[in-house]
Formats: C-alpha cells, sequence, structure tokens
C-alpha cells in the first residue's frame, strides 16, 4: 500500500511541477514584452511580473520538483527491483535533462530581475516548447515501460494528439500575426 502512496503523490508532484515550469516561463514572455510598454506601465509590470515568477519558483514549481523525486525515491525503497530496468535508466536521464532545464529557468529568473537577460519573447517561446517533448517522452516511459506498442490505437491516438497540438500552433500564430497588425497600424503605439 505504501507503494501506491508514493506513486500517486509521486503523480500529484510532476503535475505540479509541470504547471510550475509552464507558466514560469509564460511568464517571463510577459516580462520582456513589458518592455514594448510605455515607461510608466513598464515599471509597475516588470516588479509584479518579478513577483510572480518568484513567488511560482519558491512556492509551486521547486516544492512539486521535490516531491516528485521524493516520491520517486520512496517507490524505489519499496521496490528496489525497478533500479535494473532499462525505462528507469533512459527515464532518469531525461529527469537529469528536465532539472537543468528547472535550474536554467531560475537563473533566467536571476537575469529577469537583474535586467541582464538577453533573451527576446521568440526565444522564449520556443525554450517553453521543450518540457513538453520531455513530459510526453517521461510518461510514455512510465506507462509503457520496455514496450511501446505501435498498433493502430497508438497511431489514432498520436493523430489525434499531434491535430490537437498543430491547431493549438495555429491559432495561437494567428493571435500573434493579428497582434502585430494592429500594433502596425496604429504606427507602433502599443
Ligand atoms: C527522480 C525521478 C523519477 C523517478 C526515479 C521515477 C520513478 C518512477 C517509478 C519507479 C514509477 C513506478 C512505475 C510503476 O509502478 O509502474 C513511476 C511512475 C510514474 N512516473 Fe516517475 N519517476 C521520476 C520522475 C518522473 C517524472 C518527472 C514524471 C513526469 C514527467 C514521471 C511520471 C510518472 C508516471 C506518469 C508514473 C505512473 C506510471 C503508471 O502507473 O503506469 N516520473 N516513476
Amino acid at each position: 500500500m505504501a507503494y501506491l502512496w508514493f506513486k500517486a503523490f509521486h503523480i500529484v508532484g510532476f503535475v505540479t511541477w509541470f504547471a510550475g515550469l509552464f507558466y514560469l516561463v509564460r511568464l517571463f514572455i510577459y516580462h520582456v514584452e513589458a518592455n514594448e510598454q510605455p515607461e510608466a506601465a513598464r515599471a509597475i509590470l516588470k516588479k509584479q511580473y518579478e513577483i510572480m515568477e518568484k513567488r511560482l519558483l519558491n512556492i509551486i514549481t521547486t516544492p512539486g520538483m521535490v516531491l516528485t523525486v521524493a516520491m520517486a525515491v520512496g517507490m524505489l525503497v519499496v521496490q528496489p527491483d525497478w533500479l535494473k530496468a532499462g525505462w528507469l535508466h533512459i527515464k532518469l536521464t531525461l529527469v537529469v535533462v528536465l532539472m537543468g532545464y528547472h535550474f536554467y529557468c531560475m537563473r533566467l529568473r536571476t537575469q529577469l530581475a537583474a535586467g541582464t537577460c538577453r533573451w527576446g519573447p521568440k526565444q522564449l517561446r520556443a525554450l517553453n516548447e521543450a518540457p513538453t517533448i520531455l513530459l510526453v517522452t517521461i510518461v510514455l516511459l512510465a506507462v509503457f515501460k520496455n514496450d511501446l506498442p505501435t498498433d493502430a490505437t497508438a497511431w489514432i491516438v498520436f493523430g489525434l494528439v499531434a491535430s490537437f497540438a498543430i491547431t493549438i500552433q495555429l491559432y495561437a500564430r494567428k493571435r500573434r500575426l493579428d497582434k502585430e497588425k494592429q500594433l502596425a497600424s496604429q504606427g507602433g503605439q502599443p
């Protein structure tokens, strides 16, 4: 039973961790875009984003990471045989990459607060896509382990998820282009 308790909160942990990571980089994008605002609004917005980013990291994202890892350690103590499994070795490698991403985001947060961050909104949007790949791969490894199926259901699910992702990207692109057109028609005034 202890094993299932650890597993349940392992899942709660990584949901929290990922929610935090996705929202954090979204806040970085808004933070950098605040530079396009008039002087008075810019200072207020930047201060507010700084506070939100710090709290999000300290209260949600980092605790989510700690909970995920602590519960995983619990599962491995109860069932140490997992440590011999190939899928877990790949998963652990990807989790190390994910942690690298987490710590890099912490560094970006400090740079944004100090006004020394060189990342633009476009680069940050690309950065925000990276954990999606890790999330999907890690979950597939955890669920299917060494046996990823390639049957009809797998292709149907893959097709649905891919069309869903493409629709969201197209919608986001359209919104960005509309905003740029609107700015251009106002002569660059936000
Ligand atoms: C220190 C890092 C991690 C370790 C050592 C670890 C280890 C484990 C272990 C041993 C299980 C139990 C497998 C089972 O009972 O079938 C598990 C389950 C699971 N893990 Fe992790 N994990 C880690 C991080 C993560 C992360 C970051 C995610 C999400 C991106 C994740 C997603 C899952 C999921 C969805 C399950 C449930 C699988 C199922 O019940 O079918 N894990 N993990």
